[in-house]
């Protein structure tokens, strides 16, 4: 059954701001990747080096593939201040001019988990699960209304208080992590909730029909959804029952 449709049809009342916006947080609060046993585990200190190693390296796919997501947004819309608003999310990322932007920074992350760079970069040993989940998520945005689009990045609602918990836990629960390592971390405390307010307002202002509305809090459970999925994979690969697909990375710690 369509989730979206869900028994709502264009005569249903109109959901007033509050509510819609706390019917997005609902979602956040029972389905976001907080939940996920391997955060408590990543965060706890409970992993090994080597399984640290596997969720940077597989997160890289995530970091690259938000900035095409970013673009392919930017290229389905007419509206100049929606894309002059949007673009500073793919600089962020990226990097301009001398700000190297978090794909370096995730980068820094991974060198210092002494992980091979061209290895991380080539995506190689990323689990299979992992790389469709994060085409879907770009997949989504090119498909998908453009408002229901923006509402699909609403998950950085929740994001800072997980970077907050990672960065205290990871910090005082490995030897191999250090200020520099949690930088990328650090500077999405601030990005994130500026974005995560731009989209927020911008979907409260665009979508009109109650049809429209429940299709943007559809789109933040499929995003939870890519969110948990990657970490599933990860848990079944290097946690347990430890099956690791062929080709992807195997640990040595
Ligand atoms: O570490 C995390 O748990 C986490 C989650 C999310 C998220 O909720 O999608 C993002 C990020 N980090 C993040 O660093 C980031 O740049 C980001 C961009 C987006 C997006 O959908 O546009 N989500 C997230």
């Amino acid at each position: 059954m369509n989730e979206i449709v869900r028994g709502v049809t264009a005569a249903d009342a109109l959901l007033g701001a509050a509510e819609f916006e706390a019917a997005i947080r609902a979602v956040g609060a029972e389905r976001y990747h907080d939940k996920h046993p391997f955060h408590k585990l990543l965060h706890g200190g409970k992993l090994s080096k080597g399984q640290v190693q596997a969720w940077a390296l597989n997160r890289y796919c995530y970091q690259s593939a938000v900035p095409r997501k970013d673009a392919a947004l930017m290229s389905r819309t007419l509206d100049r201040e929606l894309r002059r608003e949007w673009i500073h999310r793919i600089m962020d990322h990226d990097g301009i001019d001398d700000e190297h932007g978090g794909i370096e920074r995730w980068l820094v992350l991974t060198d210092a988990l002494g992980l091979d760079r061209d290895y991380v970069i080539s995506m190689e040993g990323a689990l299979p699960a992992t790389r469709f989940a994060v085409e879907a998520y770009v997949r989504f945005v090119v498909e998908q209304p453009l408002t229901v689009a923006v509402a699909s990045s609403l998950t950085e609602l929740f994001a800072p208080a997980i970077h907050r918990e990672r960065i205290a836990g990871m910090l005082e629960n490995y030897p191999f992590v250090n200020d520099e390592v949690m930088a990328y971390f650090k500077r999405r405390l601030t990005q994130a909730p500026r974005d995560a307010d731009f989209a927020l307002e911008y979907i409260k202002a665009n979508a009109r029909t109650r049809e429209e509305q429940e299709a943007c809090i559809n789109a933040v459970r499929f995003k939870c959804n890519v969110l948990w999925a990657q970490l599933d994979a990860l848990h079944n690969a290097y946690v347990e029952p430890g099956l690791i697909p062929p080709g992807a990375f195997r640990p040595n710690a």
